[in-house]
């Protein structure tokens, strides 16, 4: 609400798909509080008008938990404001401020959610206000925000405006958004989960709206706004498809983007030095994986289906742009190969196989090349983006640490969806921050406390590389055979170097955050019934012959492997293009530029509570 732009000429949004009576009253109170905040704001020139960041930073929080309080005590009467249905439009206008005065216009949407119709999430709830806000205000520009992002930068409207309002970018009426890369405002330095490299950016669309403003505020007809808002008006509708944020995927941010591209809209990339808007990252290892698996389904749901970015994109985008669509959707697969390497070699390690050139042989170095090679190109990107070393031994762990497990679940997802076993889940990350787990995550100690799901691969892995380098450093050395062995060798010692914080949290940590004993033994007891079956096949089945079988199957799948990852890499140089071929920089809108109004979404959602049944309001707090 406190942008730098005309007040008249915003409208605030709220979707909370919690159904919350405290969003609700919190909302109001947002509002009594901005009358006072934002000529406060202006009058001292802030630039952090996000009142919580303010405060932080300047360590005055009395002033917020002062309000806050009084929430909690009122907190009664609201649940009756949610829950009668009829009393549920509430209009508080306050005609003594002049006009220019008045914080924007600030509506709460609650949409009507039944488990008998499929609610679309995020996606879901965008279309919802696209709707709802046709009917208000419908302004040409909408500004979307999610729950946990918050505005840094009080002219970031205005910036992104110089892109729509460019008669050259915009020549032909293409330009469909601007988008903001994804800054965080809760990272440690060294970042162990790695948030910041992320890829994927929205935030601002132009749509083209199928309602004309009609006077709701002043009629007080409140009939169609419900109706735009209830479970069964999508129904036999080409919202979702055709209309507004796009269903496919749960990643519907990427998915609305590449479909606007394909259709020919352009749009711009635009990150300026200080940043627009910041938002929260997970900062534990759960609400990483989490959102990852997510991610990963989301993608797969894309790439695995006629809208593949290789088939469907080729023709309708260029050749760079779909090759970043592309790689971004294919991603999860990295599991697989990424599991290959983790368990082949080493078990041919175990069993005395080599797998590799010999150290003496000039194909050793073909492979030394190309490993060697693409080391150094990410270990180049991340220097060269101002971070450091250490930041990037981060990265690289994260990255084989969430291939093994939420690029794993996403595939397995996307597996049971073919087969119908599942449908694809919005599990929205957790928004509370627990002190403890902070502590750990600002001293870059990695906290384990989340699922066996998510913990039983990294820990059989771990044992499985331990177990297989001590045993084949045995036989290397009763052998003599260290030139064959040497590459699996050292893929092993790389990998364990790579799990060091799990076997750390295994064996010597204490503390809450280490990994539970329970875990670390259904580890140990899988890998041993595995190995001994294996024995025992050899025998039974093979007459002893398992050994050289296994060996060439092993040489597929590692051969499998190493084409896939070069097809990745292949497929991944179109995003070291992207900044440069896109990022354009805005000059400055004229002092009397008459400004388009804009919508500004922000959506909220419980993720612990059910779908929230029958609720449906849309209450207009002001005006
Ligand atoms: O049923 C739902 C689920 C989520 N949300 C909202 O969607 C937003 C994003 O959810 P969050 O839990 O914060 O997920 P993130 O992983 O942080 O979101 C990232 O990934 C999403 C795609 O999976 C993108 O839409 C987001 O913009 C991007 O920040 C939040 O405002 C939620 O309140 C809803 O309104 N309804
Ligand atoms: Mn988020």
């Amino acid at each position: 609400m406190s942008l730098d732009y005309p007040l008249h000429k915003l409208s605030v949004y709220l979707s909370d798909d919690a159904g919350s009576s405290i969003t609700l009253y919190a909302l109001k109170q947002a509002f009594v509080f901005a009358k006072s905040w934002i000529p406060f704001c202006k009058k001292y020139g802030l630039e952090t008008r996000c009142p919580e960041a303010y405060f932080s930073a300047s360590r005055n929080n009395d002033l917020h938990h002062g309000s806050s309080t009084d929430k909690l005590t009122r907190d009664n009467e609201i649940i009756k404001v949610i829950k009668g249905d009829d009393n549920a439009m509430n209009v508080e206008s306050d005609k003594e401020e002049s006009e220019s005065e008045l914080p924007p216009l600030l509506v709460y949407v609650s949409r009507e959610k039944r488990p008998s119709h499929p609610h679309h999430f995020k996606a879901g709830a965008l279309n919802v206000l696209l709707r709802v806000s046709g009917i208000i205000s419908n302004a040409p520009y909408v500004l979307v925000l999610d729950c946990d992002m918050n505005c840094n930068d009080p002219s970031s409207a205005r910036q992104a405006m110089c892109f729509h309002l460019d008669p050259h970018l915009n020549s032909n009426s293409s330009f469909a958004f601007v988008q903001f890369p994804q800054n965080f405002h809760n990272l440690s330095k060294n970042d162990i989960y790695n948030r910041q490299i992320m890829s994927i950016f929205q935030f601002i669309a132009s749509l083209n709206r199928k309602y004309c403003k009609l006077n709701v505020i002043a009629n007080g007809d409140w009939d169609e706004a419900r109706f735009l808002a209830s479970c069964v008006y999508e129904k036999n509708t080409q919202w979702g498809e055709q209309i507004g944020f796009m269903y496919h995927s749960v990643v519907e941010d990427y998915f609305t983007g590449f479909l606007l591209h394909c259709k020919g809209w352009t749009s711009a990339y635009y990150s300026p030095s200080k940043p627009s808007f910041l938002g929260s990252a997970p900062t534990n290892l759960n609400d990483t994986l989490v959102q990852s698996t997510r991610w990963s389904s989301g993608l797969l749901q894309v790439a695995f289906s006629r809208f593949c970015p290789l088939t469907y994109g080729i023709s309708r985008m260029s050749i760079l742009q779909n090759m970043a669509y592309a790689s971004l959707a294919f991603q999860p697969l990295y599991a697989l190969p990424t599991l290959c390497f983790a368990i082949i070699p080493q078990m041919c390690l175990f069993n005395g196989i080599s797998l590799y050139p010999k150290v003496s042989s000039p194909w050793f170095y073909v492979f030394l090349a190309v490993y060697a090679s693409s080391l150094c190109q990410n270990i180049l990107e991340t220097l060269r983006s101002g971070g450091s070393l250490r930041m990037w031994w981060y990265e690289h762990r994260m990255f084989r640490i969430k291939s093994v497990t939420a690029f794993l679940f996403g595939c397995l997802d996307m597996m049971m969806k073919l087969l119908g076993l599942k449908e694809i889940e919005f599990l929205p990350t957790n928004k509370v921050v627990d002190e403890e787990q902070d502590v750990r995550y600002k001293m870059d100690i990695f906290d384990f406390q989340t699922g066996t799901t998510f913990l039983f691969p990294l820990t059989t892995l771990s044992i499985l590389n331990m177990v297989s380098l001590v045993v084949g450093l045995r036989r290397v050395i009763i052998e003599r055979c260290f030139d064959e062995m040497f590459g699996q060798i050292f893929l092993s010692f790389m990998i364990l170097m790579i799990s060091y914080p799990i076997i750390e949290a295994m064996i010597i940590r204490k503390d809450n955050g280490r990994i539970r004993t329970s875990v670390t033994l259904l580890s140990v007891s899988v890998l041993m019934i595995f190995f001994s079956f294996k024995a025992l096949a050899s025998v039974l089945l093979f007459n002893g012959g398992l050994t050289s079988k296994l060996h060439i199957l092993s040489w597929v799948l590692i051969f499998v492997s190493e084409f896939l990852l070069f097809f990745y890499w292949l497929i991944g140089q179109a995003y070291r293009w992207r900044p440069v071929s896109r990022t354009v920089y805005p000059e400055r809108l004229p002092e009397d530029t008459e400004l388009p109004s804009i919508d500004v979404f922000r959506y909220t959602a419980d993720p612990k509570k059910e779908p929230t049944v029958g609720v449906m309001n849309t209450v207009l707090l002001a005006m």
